[in-house]
């Protein structure tokens, strides 16, 4: 059986939904306006099969694993009508919260940018496969030339393929978290399971052969020609194996841009969810920082990175879960600005406290647009005004979109 659907708009994954009598239908790889044949699946999704009128905003998808490889979902899509879609994400999260207002068009994000990768490694009869998860499927589709990483990692991919071969577990598939840094390549591979000597010694020869900066399998560095190197605004980090890092060095530039603009007349800031210090090293060239964050490795990282540099302003750390201990609003007070940067679940409890709070000036950065409407809706219940939102991509071609809010209080 088929369907003869007509596509009305674009749902928050990025799929076209067809808007029928028996309620939505969605079907991935498709434009509003297009006239589609699809074959109907489970819950309300459909498989296109041929388009039959296709929108004037339908691109050639730049990439021949497009459609089958989970990475990208919106290569079918021109750049107009993509900036669009993302920045309408932003748009209607807001409006759920009752905020309207004026949402900058998107920072774009280019092409062979992405300097980090999960890349999943398992063995399928006698060939092993490297790739990413089909979308909707736990089906590995190889990766090749793909568009969206950098070269330097498109290029190491057979050195990755060899040492998957070397650390694969028979029973489980083996993650890679691959970054290049200024260095050279960190490779973080976890689920490896027990691995004989032999293996170890070979993973470590085969990393040192491909001169990759640092290997770290399930946690224990198994070998490092050079600390892996990470620079935020010029400054320069070792970063923590599997530490977090903004996938895309121009997109967190755009960001960095936007929170140290803001927060430049600062004298106090405190970063909360700071990571290695992405905002807090920056905002160090002109104020005192206080970085607050969960991760032990990554509060080190930046605390070395602080104390090896020159003419940066003091900055403190403090390791502490912001879920379960948000900072109350009474500790607020020595603070003129404040950045938070939470994982996607936000920072509801932050916000609330936050809110209560005199900080002057508040940038809001996030990666997932409704947690972020919702704490800027405290923000603004507690009296802050927005000053700008600004969405900006960071993973070409997927519905993923980061933004970052600036807010102020007071005269
Ligand atoms: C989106 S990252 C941002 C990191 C940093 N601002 C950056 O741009 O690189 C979120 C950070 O929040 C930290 N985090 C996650 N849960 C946390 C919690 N409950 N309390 C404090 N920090 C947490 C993570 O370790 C991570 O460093």
């Amino acid at each position: 059986m088929t369907l003869d659907l007509t596509i009305s708009r674009l749902g928050l994954q990025g799929d076209g939904i067809a808007d029928t009598a028996d309620g939505p239908v969605y079907v991935p790889f498709t434009l509003p306006g297009e006239e589609v044949r699809a074959e109907p699946r489970k819950a309300g999704r459909a498989v296109p099969i041929e388009v039959v009128k296709a929108s004037p905003s339908r691109a050639e998808p730049p990439c021949p694993h497009f459609g089958s490889c989970g990475g990208c979902e919106l290569q079918h899509a021109d750049p107009v009508l993509y900036g669009e879609f993302k920045r309408s994400i932003v748009v209607e999260a807001l409006r759920r919260q009752g905020i309207e207002t004026e949402v900058s068009p998107l920072v774009p994000c280019a092409p062979e940018t992405r300097r980090r990768l999960a890349i999943t490694a398992f063995r399928a009869g006698t060939k092993l496969l490297l790739g990413f998860f089909e979308a909707h499927s736990d089906r590995i589709v190889p990766i090749g030339p793909c568009p969206v990483a950098e070269p330097a990692i498109v290029a190491a991919l057979p050195a990755l393929e060899k040492l998957s071969a070397i650390l694969l577990d028979r029973k489980k598939p083996l993650k890679l978290l691959v970054t290049r840094t200024e260095t050279g390549l960190d490779v973080f591979a976890s689920d490896a399971g027990k691995l004989p000597d032999d293996k170890r010694q070979q993973a470590i020869a085969h990393a040192l052969k491909s001169d990759f900066a640092r290997l770290t399998v399930d946690g224990e560095i198994f070998a490092m020609r050079r600390p892996p190197i990470v620079t935020f605004g010029g400054l320069r980090v070792t970063l923590p194996p599997g530490g977090f890092l903004q996938a895309v060095e121009s997109a967190e530039e755009a960001m960095a841009e936007l929170v140290t603009t803001h927060l430049t007349k600062a004298k106090r800031v405190a970063d909360l969810f700071s990571g290695s210090g992405t905002f807090a090293l920056r905002l160090a060239k002109k104020a005192k920082v206080h970085a607050v964050e969960a991760e032990a490795p990554a509060l080190a990282a930046l605390d070395k990175a602080w104390r090896e540099a020159e003419g940066l302003k003091p900055v403190t750390t403090e390791r502490r879960d912001l879920f379960r201990r948000p900072i109350i609003t009474k500790d607020l007070k020595p603070y003129d600005g404040l950045v938070f940067d939470p994982p996607r679940a936000g920072a509801e409890g932050v916000a609330a406290e936050l809110a209560k709070s005199n900080v002057k000036r508040v940038a809001a950065v996030s990666c997932n647009p409704q947690t972020l409407a919702r704490d800027l809706k405290l923000l603004l219940d507690g009296g802050y005004r927005l000053v700008s939102v600004t969405p900006i991509d960071q993973f070409l071609w997927s519905h993923h979109v980061e933004a970052v809010a600036l807010l102020e209080k007071g005269g």
